[in-house]
């Protein structure tokens, strides 16, 4: 019996290579029962051919010699309703890696082969279990390393992208039979260019919010950077320790002691935070404080964040305060100005009011907690999309970004007067393009190129 590709059985290990009690390999395509019976012995000579489907059943896997190889469970899942949408069965194996390897020789040679990144997923879209973009979720998924990370993919493999995708479609169809309707009605004078034009400028806004949440995505994969700057000598170091909780940076009451940035990394806020603490900066003549110093000012404008530290008993020369001013109108988003060393003094810079700024005492560990939770509502605002769905990858943000211009074209283009015929092609031409996020309308070789970033077994 030939298959054609799709219909294959495929094997692969499910589970990551490496320590741990079990494994779990899966088996799918239109023989998978057959080729797993091949190679089960279970007791009593039953075959899983004859069982129910999503049951489990106690046996051994056997070699070619009928030998046994390993005592394991099969589970049998009858399509459609499975992962695949095809019979799947999954065999959960002891975890040593020659034994895993053994038994997918022996899988092979008993008719499967070898699965191709993606391709259990892949075939889960092809018989429309999911779509693409949540198949793009199950990617994202599995390699989210913040907790807000896995809580996005999470809502977008339940369907909330899909769902919004659908929405657009529809308010754009909406267009097109209005069209046709104006186009009708064209004697009768009656048009419905008012409704065409409200219905585009809304789609436009929903597009535009979405594409909007991909600048946030950075901060939900690679983390916030929070970089402490300030003079010399007023406890950037202090604070950085205070704030990673180890003495990871030098302390001296000798200014100058930092001279290189430094980073700690930490989870805070289901996000990955790195601290960089800087070198303080003030005029110098020193050549290896100078390009530390550089790279303080690098920080400002690279860090998502930045704790300006300013010292309560320091009094700043017109020099300083002019700079500081000026850091502090360019990124005033992202400053949180922090008056440390309270315990001795209350001195502010003069540009600023009490309010503004957090009161700290790095010594006393005075209000460092609040100092804390101004970082984290800080941080939240920089990941929180709200319920806008967010774009997972590139090629969903291109996609949608191609659509954008588009529409934003076909905007211009009726300003003046609409013809209809015109923006039917036109209307329908934005959701053929909205459709190849779903996958509806996706070419073989886009469809290669979305599951070449997957694992095996995904
Ligand atoms: N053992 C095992 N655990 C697993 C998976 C798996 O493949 N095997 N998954 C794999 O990634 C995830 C679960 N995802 C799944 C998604 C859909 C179906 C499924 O059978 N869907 C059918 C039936 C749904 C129903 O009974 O209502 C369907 O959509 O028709 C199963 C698992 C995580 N855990
Ligand atoms: N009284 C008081 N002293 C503090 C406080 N925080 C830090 N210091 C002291 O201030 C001095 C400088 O602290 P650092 O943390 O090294 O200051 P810095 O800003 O990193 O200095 P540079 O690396 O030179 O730029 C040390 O002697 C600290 O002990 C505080 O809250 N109160
Ligand atoms: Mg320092």
């Amino acid at each position: 019996m030939i298959y054609l590709k799709d219909d294959e059985a495929i094997v692969a290990q499910a589970t990551a290579i490496g320590a741990g009690a079990i494994a779990m390999l899966r088996v799918s395509g239109l023989n998978a029962v057959q080729v797993v019976d091949a190679i089960a012995h279970i007791p009593g000579g039953k075959k899983l051919a004859t069982q129910d489907s999503h049951t489990i059943h106690y046996g051994w896997v056997i070699d070619t010699a009928g030998q046994h190889v390993d005592q394991v469970l099969f589970l049998l899942m009858r399509g459609p309703k499975t992962f695949t949408g095809q019979d799947v069965v999954e065999i959960t194996c002891h975890n040593n890696q020659f034994l895993i390897e053994q038994i997918i020789d022996i899988i092979i040679q008993a008719g499967a082969r070898l699965a191709d990144n993606g391709e259990f997923t892949r075939r889960a879209v092809l018989n429309n279990k999911v779509d693409l973009v949540q198949a793009e979720a199950i990617n994202e998924l599995i390699h989210a390393q913040t907790s807000q990370a896995l809580k996005q993919s999470l809502r977008q493999l339940e369907g909330s992208f899909s769902s919004w995708i659908a929405h657009i479609e529809k308010q754009l169809i909406h267009i097109v039979a209005y069209c046709e309707a104006s186009f009708e009605f064209l004697d009768e004078e009656m048009t419905f260019d008012d409704q065409i034009h409200r219905r585009l400028e809304n789609v436009m806004n929903d597009v535009a919010d979405v594409l909007k949440t991909f600048d946030k995505r950075q901060y939900v994969t690679q983390g916030v950077r929070i970089a402490l700057v300030g003079s010399v000598n007023v406890g950037k170091s202090s604070l950085f320790n205070a704030l990673i909780n180890r003495k990871r940076a030098i302390v001296t009451d000798i200014a100058g002691t930092t001279r290189d940035t430094i980073e700690a990394g930490l989870y805070q806020q289901g996000a990955f935070v790195t601290f960089i603490d800087t070198a303080g900066l003030r005029k110098s003549d020193d050549f290896v404080e100078k390009i530390g110093i550089d790279r303080s000012f690098e920080e400002v404008t690279s860090s998502d964040l930045i704790l300006m530290v300013f010292d309560a008993t320091q009094n700043y020369t017109q020099e300083e305060l002019t700079c500081y001013e000026s850091i502090a109108q360019e990124h005033t988003d992202k400053i949180i100005f922090v008056q440390n060393k309270i315990d001795q003094g209350n001195k502010l810079l003069p540009f600023l009011q009490q309010e503004d700024c957090i009161a700290v005492s790095v010594i006393e560990n005075k209000n460092i907690d609040l100092l804390r939770a101004t970082i984290d509502s800080k941080i939240d605002t920089l990941m929180n999309i709200g319920q806008t769905p967010c774009l997972l990858n590139k090629r969903q943000y291109n996609l949608l970004f191609a659509v954008q211009q588009q529409l934003g074209a076909i905007q211009q283009g009726i300003n003046k007067t609409i013809e209809y015929e015109l923006l039917v092609v036109q209307v329908t031409d934005a959701i053929t393009k909205l459709s190849e996020l779903t996958g509806k309308t996706v070419t073989e070789d886009a469809l290669n190129a979305i599951f070449r970033e997957f694992c095996v077994g995904k």
